[in-house]
């Protein structure tokens, strides 16, 4: 009999998988735009009994009757599995983990309400992006306060809904901090990721909470100003470079509030920030093309880096970070400047360092 060698496998490490006991079985998908569709879809995939809440009744309907979600995701099969509803008790009746997919401003209100339906123990996932503006705080900090007791995590990473609901290959990074004698395998984030990972969407885990939630909230605003830079006709250097020094203001923020460097450079932040800032699917980045063309920039469609432009400044400024692209982009969208005069503000700014820690400020000889 053929003795089976294992050497070969022995750099594998043990899977934590039954640790985890499979993951969380029934799981809820609270909000049913563009992202919770998809995420529902991917859930489902994932072998997951899903509901989805809808605030609105007609949309629960349309997506049980149809098994797409046309406003959203156009003509996107969604898996028929899902059942929406707009009963937000009954969408979390039996959830063993709650995943909340609403536009960053409306989620202290969302989580709170969702929570005295929600089983404790359950995780809330949060798959929004944004600082809360006025209170300064991050998703997981705002969901923390809105519902005391619950464990929170983050998904973040680059991921356009339209391509995840269609089935594309995606990753993404799931983010919670460890608790008591968790490590990051068994903590809810990898249990997340196992709940919601398929052979086309691939969930990393990390236990950097601020890294993944920082990169995800500015990503927003500097795509808006690639986009304006795009419209405006600067050519492929200027994205680039935007791209290259938003991905530093986010480093910098990211540390100064606890989170690692590190971080940023994976999907949450240098991923998403490349796939958000270089492409008119995204909503930001379409916000920022119209402005930059001199067009009427809001389409009526959810654009997080408007309102984050000025959250998150405003957090930078609290913490004495200095983040002139942001700047300039909230100058721009809230303050009424011209975007051409913003960009020569920003270029003609006193010569720095790269990196950072380089500390120099050189006048620059073309500043008015
Ligand atoms: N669309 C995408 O590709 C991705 C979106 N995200 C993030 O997910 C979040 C949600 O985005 P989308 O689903 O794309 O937006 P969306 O505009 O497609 O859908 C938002 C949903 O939230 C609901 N909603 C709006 N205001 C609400 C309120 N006050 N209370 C309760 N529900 C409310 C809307 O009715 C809608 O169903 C955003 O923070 C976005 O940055 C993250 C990754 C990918
Ligand atoms: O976050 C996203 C992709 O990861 C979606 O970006 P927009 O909100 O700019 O469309």
């Amino acid at each position: 009999m053929d003795v089976i060698d294992l050497s070969a496998h022995a750099h594998q490490r043990p899977s934590p998988t039954a640790e985890l006991a499979g993951g969380y079985g029934r799981i809820a998908v609270i909000g049913a735009g563009a992202w919770g569709a998809a995420l529902a879809a991917v859930a489902a995939r994932a072998g997951r009994s899903v509901t989805l809440w809808a605030r609105r009744p007609e949309l629960a309907a349309e997506i049980n009757a149809t098994h797409r979600n046309a406003r959203y995701l156009g003509d996107a099969a969604l898996p028929p599995q899902i059942r929406a509803t707009a009963d937000l008790r009954e969408a979390l009746a039996g959830a063993q983990a709650a995943l909340v997919v609403v536009p960053s401003h409306a989620l202290r209100e969302t989580v709170a309400s969702l929570a005295p339906h929600l089983a404790p123990g359950a995780p809330i996932a949060l798959a929004a992006k944004g600082v809360e503006q006025g209170s300064g705080l991050l998703m997981s900090e705002v969901a923390a306060q809105a519902a005391p007791g619950f464990r929170i995590a983050a998904l973040s990473g680059p991921s356009f809904a339209d391509e995840v609901a269609r089935d594309l290959p995606t990753a993404v990074v799931i983010a919670s901090s460890c608790a008591g004698d968790e490590t990051p395998e068994t903590s809810i984030a990898a249990r997340l990721a196992l709940s919601m990972s398929t052979p086309t969407f691939r969930c990393y885990v990390s236990d950097d909470l601020m890294g993944v939630e920082i990169g995800g909230a500015v990503k927003n605003v500097i795509a808006i100003a690639t986009g304006m830079a795009e419209g405006a006709g600067f050519g492929h250097n200027a994205r680039a470079a935007l791209i290259t020094r938003g991905l530093d203001e986010i480093k910098s923020l990211a540390h100064a509030l606890g989170g690692r460097r590190e971080t940023v450079t994976g999907l949450s932040g240098m991923g998403d920030l490349s796939l958000t800032a270089s492409d008119a699917k995204s909503r930001n980045f379409a916000y920022g093309l119209r402005l930059g063309r001199g067009e009427k920039a809001d389409s009526g469609a959810l654009v997080e880096g408007v309102r984050n432009a000025v959250s998150v400044t405003e957090l930078a400024r609290a913490r004495g970070v200095e983040m002139p692209i942001c700047e300039a982009v909230r100058s721009v969208v809230h303050d009424g400047e011209a975007f051409r005069e913003a960009f020569h503000r920003l270029w003609t700014r006193p010569l720095e360092g790269e990196p950072r820690a380089l500390d120099l400020a050189i006048a620059h000889p073309a500043a008015s």
